[in-house]
C-alpha cells in the first residue's frame, strides 16, 4: 500500500555534466558540497559575499578535484544581485540554498537588528534565489527531460526549538513551509525539493558561533553528535541525488525525521514504512529528550541564581 501511496514519485537526479549552483560555497558545509559535486563531474557555481574567500575556495576545489568552478559575488539579501548572478551563471539543474548565518542568544538579550539579519539572510535570501532560478530551471527540465533539484540547508534547529535559537530556529522552521509548498508547485516540472538537517558541524561558522553561544544552547545541541562538513556533504549529496524531501545526516537526525514526519512529502516506501511504525515510539523518545532538556534548564537556572 505504501509503495502505491508515497508521493512525489521517487527519482534519480544525475550530477555528471549538470549545473550545480550553491550559495555559501566558499566555506564550511557549502565548500564541502561544492567540492563533492565537482568531484562527481558537475559544473559547479558558487555564490557568496566575500570575493577573496570565493577565490580561495575556487583554488581549493581546483586542487582537490582538478575542476574549475564559477564564482559569483553577491549578497543573497539583494534580489537584483542574486538575479544577475544567476543570469551570468546560466540555467541551473541543482540549486543548493546553503548560505546561512547564526548567532545563538536568548531573545531578551538579542538585538532586533540581529533577529532581522538572520531572517533576512536565511529565509528571504532563499526566496530571492528560488525566484531568480526557477523559470530557467523549469525550461531546462522540459528541454532535457531530466529531473532537477532545489535543496535547502536547514538544521536540526529547524526540526526542534532549542534554547538560544529563537531567531535562528524561526528562520529554519520557515524554510520547511517554503519547501513543502514549493514541492507541490514544482512537482509537475519534475523538480524535487530537498531539506537538509545537519547537527552541529565543524565549520568556520560554528567556530565563530561557539565563541559566544549560551552554555545551555551547547548542552542541548550536544544531544546530537557533531559531524564533519565532508560527512554532511556526502549525506546531503546522496539525498539530493535520490530526490529525498527530508535529508537527515546522523542517527539522532534519523530519529528527529521520524518524530517530525507529520505531513511531509515522502517518495520512499521503505522510509514511509519506518515512519508509520516508528511514530509512536519516537514520540515517546522525544518526550524523554524534552524531559531531560527541561530538567537541565531548571537545574542550570537554580544553580546560577544561588551564585548570584
Ligand atoms: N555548522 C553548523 O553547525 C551547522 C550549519 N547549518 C547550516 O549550514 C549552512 C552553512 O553553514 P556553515 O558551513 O557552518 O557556515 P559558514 O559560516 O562556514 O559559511 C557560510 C557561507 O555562507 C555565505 N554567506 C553568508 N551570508 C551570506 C549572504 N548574505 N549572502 C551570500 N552568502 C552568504 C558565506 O560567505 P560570505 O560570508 O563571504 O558571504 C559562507 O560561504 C547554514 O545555512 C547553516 O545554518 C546547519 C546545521 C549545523
Ligand atoms: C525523537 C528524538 C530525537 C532526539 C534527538 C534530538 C537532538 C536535537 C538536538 C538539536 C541540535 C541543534 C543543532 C543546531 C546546529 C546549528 O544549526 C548551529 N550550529 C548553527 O549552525
Amino acid at each position: 500500500a505504501l509503495a502505491f501511496l508515497t508521493r512525489p514519485r521517487a527519482a534519480r537526479i544525475p550530477l555528471k555534466g549538470r549545473h550545480f549552483f550553491i550559495t555559501g560555497g566558499s566555506s564550511g558545509i557549502g565548500l564541502a558540497l561544492a567540492t563533492a559535486a565537482a568531484r562527481e563531474g558537475a559544473r559547479v557555481s558558487i555564490l557568496a559575499r566575500n570575493a577573496a574567500r570565493l577565490e580561495d575556495a575556487r583554488a581549493a576545489i581546483r586542487l582537490a578535484t582538478g575542476q574549475d568552478v564559477g564564482v559569483h559575488q553577491a549578497d543573497v539579501r539583494d534580489a537584483a544581485a542574486v538575479a544577475s548572478a544567476l543570469d551570468a551563471a546560466g540555467p541551473v539543474d541543482v540549486l543548493v540554498c546553503n548560505h546561512g548565518v547564526f548567532v545563538a542568544q536568548e531573545l531578551e538579550k538579542q538585538d532586533m537588528e540581529e533577529v532581522k539579519w538572520m531572517v533576512d539572510i536565511n529565509l528571504m535570501g532563499t526566496f530571492h534565489l528560488i525566484k531568480a532560478a526557477l523559470p530557467a530551471m523549469k525550461a531546462r527540465t522540459r528541454e532535457t527531460s531530466l529531473p532537477a533539484s532545489i535543496a535547502i540547508m536547514s538544521s536540526q534547529a529547524g526540526q526542534v526549538g532549542v534554547y538560544g535559537y529563537t531567531a535562528y530556529s524561526a528562520s529554519k522552521f520557515a524554510l520547511t513551509g517554503l519547501a513543502e509548498s514549493l514541492q507541490h508547485e514544482v512537482v509537475s516540472d519534475d523538480i524535487h525539493v530537498s531539506l537538509i538537517f545537519p547537527p552541529d558541524t565543524e565549520t568556520p561558522g560554528l567556530v565563530e558561533e561557539k565563541k559566544k553561544r549560551p552554555e545551555l544552547t551547547t548542552i542541548i545541541a550536544d544531544s546530537s553528535g557533531g559531524m564533519k562538513a565532508d560527512d554532511v556533504a556526502m549525506k546531503a549529496l546522496t539525498g539530493i541525488k535520490s530526490g529525498r524531501f527530508i535529508i537527515p545526516c546522523n542517527f539522532e537526525g534519523a530519529m528527529l525525521a521520524i518524530a517530525t514526519s507529520g505531513l511531509t512529502p515522502q517518495s520512499s516506501p521503505l522510509i514511509a514504512f519506518v515512519e508509520v511504525i516508528g511514530a509512536g515510539l519516537m514520540r515517546f523518545v522525544a518526550l524523554c529528550f524534552q524531559w531531560n532538556w527541561f530538567s537541565t534548564i531548571e537545574n542550570w537556572c537554580a544553580k546560577n541564581k544561588k551564585h548570584g
